[in-house]
């Protein structure tokens, strides 16, 4: 069942060896069952936010935490994570991180928004829902950070986040409790880049009104700023030893693939459904959008007001209202009636202004301010 593979790469683990799940052979839960009653440490191979989630919630549905506390550490590429019930438009800055590149994942815990690089580690903490317990998990996080360098001053307040130096935050925490298993997800911020974190967590849409979960935005700060000699991987090992002594594991830390099927059967599955348009924003509850915009067009300007009742990602109601002289009502009329039933998003809105103008074939100066009012509208969402 264990393959000894290589020592790796990601993690120097000085005192202990690490392995690779023998991908050729058996899955992963027989492994956990035939090697880690107890329980494991766990590292994911993978810096693609969609795999790694995919890998908690396999965990969750799939594994036996009766007796077993499970650490999972993990690290992505740039991206921005929200709550379960929480609105991406109002808590980050969607056409933005569109334009970049960078995806917006929704999870399956409750909480606010934070942002990922390489420089952020995530640590999920699994075990039954009886032994959940996070004072405990970030007591080993901090205990781990004051083994690493004594002299760093972190503290877990009541909210569970951990502070550095009692004000700046290097830890945010979330949790999700299932009927039998549950897990507890942390955050420690060692360097990611925080200029792109301040740009992609500040919402470019105002006039949003919901009763989703509001993030409690805080002044952040890395492990780095205070100790330029720390590093992600020396925060992993530590962590990684402090839960193994805590737990009374005596095994190495085992890496795993979180896109290995036959390891996790399903998995794959999983991680599609978390990146569906349907999941990431159309899980969003139900909001009401209610703004004014400015469009241009030659010399002149005009003020649009646009109000949108938006269900399940789908607009449910629209108003667009705009001064007579810049676009004949009917045409407003008639294009907020078409918004109906079609998704917040740019792409939609780009069909249906397009569609629109297909079939009303509109003046030269009638077609392009239509344009302009879509590529204003889509600029929003
Ligand atoms: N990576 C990271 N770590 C800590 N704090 C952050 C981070 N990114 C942003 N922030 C700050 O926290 C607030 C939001 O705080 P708030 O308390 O609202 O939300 C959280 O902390 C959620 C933590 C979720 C942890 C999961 C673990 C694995 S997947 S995500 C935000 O506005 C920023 O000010």
């Amino acid at each position: 069942m264990w393959s000894r593979l290589r020592t790796c790469r990601n993690l120097c683990l000085k005192t202990r060896i690490c392995f690779q799940l023998n991908r050729a052979q058996g899955t992963f839960s027989a492994l956990l069952d035939e090697n880690c009653r107890a329980g494991a440490v766990l590292l994911s191979t993978s810096s693609n936010v969609f795999h790694n989630l995919a890998l908690e919630d396999w965990i969750h549905a799939r594994v036996d935490l009766d007796n077993r506390s499970i650490l999972f550490m993990w690290r992505n590429r740039p991206a921005v994570v929200i709550g379960r019930h929480q609105n991406p438009w109002q808590e980050c800055n969607v056409p933005l991180l569109r334009e970049r590149g960078i995806p917006v994942a929704r999870r399956r815990s409750g909480g606010g928004t934070v942002f990922h690089d390489l420089g952020n580690l995530n640590l999920t903490f699994f075990s039954s829902r009886k032994r959940y317990d996070r004072q405990r998990n970030l007591r080993i996080v901090t205990r781990a950070l004051k083994q690493l360098r004594p002299s760093l001053d972190v503290r877990v307040t009541d909210r569970f986040d951990i502070l550095l130096n009692e004000q700046f935050k290097i830890s945010g925490t979330a949790a999700k409790l299932g009927r039998t298993g549950a897990y507890h997800h942390c955050t420690v911020l060692c360097a990611v880049d925080r200029t792109l974190l301040s740009v992609t967590l500040r919402s470019s849409c105002t006039g949003i009104r919901s009763n989703a979960t509001p993030s409690v935005p805080a002044p952040v700060k890395n492990l780095r700023d205070d100790d330029p000699t720390l590093t992600c991987e020396a925060v992993m090992e530590a962590v990684a030893t402090q839960y193994s002594a805590d737990f009374g594991l005596n095994r190495p830390v085992i890496v795993v693939d979180p896109t290995h099927e036959l390891c996790h059967p399903g998995i794959n599955g999983i991680a599609q459904e978390l990146q569906t348009w349907d999941w990431v924003f159309g899980k969003t509850p139900k909001f009401t959008l209610e703004t004014s915009l400015e469009v241009h067009y030659e010399a002149r300007s005009s003020k649009v007001h646009l109000h949108m009742d938006v269900k399940n990602g789908i607009i449910e109601t629209c108003g667009i209202e705009i001064p007579h002289n810049w676009l004949p009502p009917e045409t407003c009329a008639e294009l907020s009636r078409l918004m109906v039933g079609s998704r917040f998003c740019p792409t939609d809105t780009a069909l249906i202004f397009t569609a629109f103008l297909r079939s009303n074939p509109e003046s030269h100066k009638l077609e392009t301010k239509i344009h302009i009012l879509s590529e204003n509208i889509a600029a929003l969402m």
